[in-house]
């Protein structure tokens, strides 16, 4: 299988700091990988290599085989705000303005896939927090990409919001046979959504463990998030 995603020995440092430490992981076409871990550890880091908005220091990142230089213009990235514009309607958000007819029937699929169907006319101020994700999905895959990269999209929405967004980004995801990779806090969403659980720890990529969409019985369900938390937690008393 071809590697859509390839970390080799990617090393970034900061003001002397190194953040990520000799990173080392490959992610095929379609794998729905989560990054847990303690705060601070590079998550955030790592995703802005793979999105071409920051250099390692050294090593090399390669997208489909190719080194990535500058932008990787095949992926598109989901923060935990919308970043919407407050001026525009919900369909001109994702179309980012344009009146093309072509772009904007496609918008409308896209906002009819996020059950948005209805709001298209709204604007942001008008939409609840989960509305408002639900845009910045539809806008990050307005120019059909092959990569999807998430920011802890979900960190701001109540509990039973955020448990529909899983669901939906899980549905959306796996339709358009996305590669993905998100981070997170939440280590059973980690779980759930994510084909391997990558646990960060202090710039190294500590556990790699499977998720459960594959083969979800309750009982591994527990198991595994038990596993993945013991983990974190033992690196949280590491540190102190
Ligand atoms: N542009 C920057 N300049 C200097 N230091 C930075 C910069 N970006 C990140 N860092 C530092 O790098 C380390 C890793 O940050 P990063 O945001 O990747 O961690 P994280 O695991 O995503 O954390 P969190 O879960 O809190 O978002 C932190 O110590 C952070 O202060």
């Amino acid at each position: 299988m071809n590697s859509v995603i390839s970390l080799d020995k990617i090393n970034k440092t900061y003001e002397n700091k190194q953040v990520l430490k000799n990173i080392n992981f490959d992610i095929q076409e379609g794998e729905f990988i989560s990054f847990v871990g303690e705060s601070g550890g590079g998550k955030t880091t790592l995703l802005r290599l793979v999105a071409g908005l920051e250099s390692p220091t050294s090593g090399s990142i390669n997208i489909n085989g190719k080194p990535l230089a500058g932008k990787n213009t095949i992926a598109r990235v989901m923060f935990q705000d919308a970043r919407l514009l407050p001026w525009m309607t919900v369909i001109d958000n994702v179309t980012f303005g344009s009146k093309n007819k072509k772009m904007k029937d496609f918008a409308f699929k896209l906002l009819e896939r996020v059950e948005l169907g209805d709001k298209s006319t709204s604007f942001p101020q008008q939409l609840s927090g989960g509305q408002k994700q639900r845009v910045a999905l539809a806008r990050a895959l307005m120019s059909r990409p092959k990569i999807l990269l998430l920011d802890e999209p979900l960190g701001a929405l109540d509990a039973l919001t955020r448990l529909k967004m899983q669901r939906l980004i899980a549905k959306i995801v796996e339709e358009s046979n996305l590669t993905t990779i998100l981070i997170t806090h939440d280590v059973q969403e980690a779980v759930l959504l994510g084909d391997r659980v990558v646990a960060v720890k202090d710039g190294h990529l500590g556990l790699i463990i499977d998720g459960i969409r594959k083969d979800d019985t309750r009982e591994n369900f527990t198991e595994v998030i038990e596993t993945v938390q013991d983990f974190i937690l033992a690196t949280s008393e590491e540190v102190k």
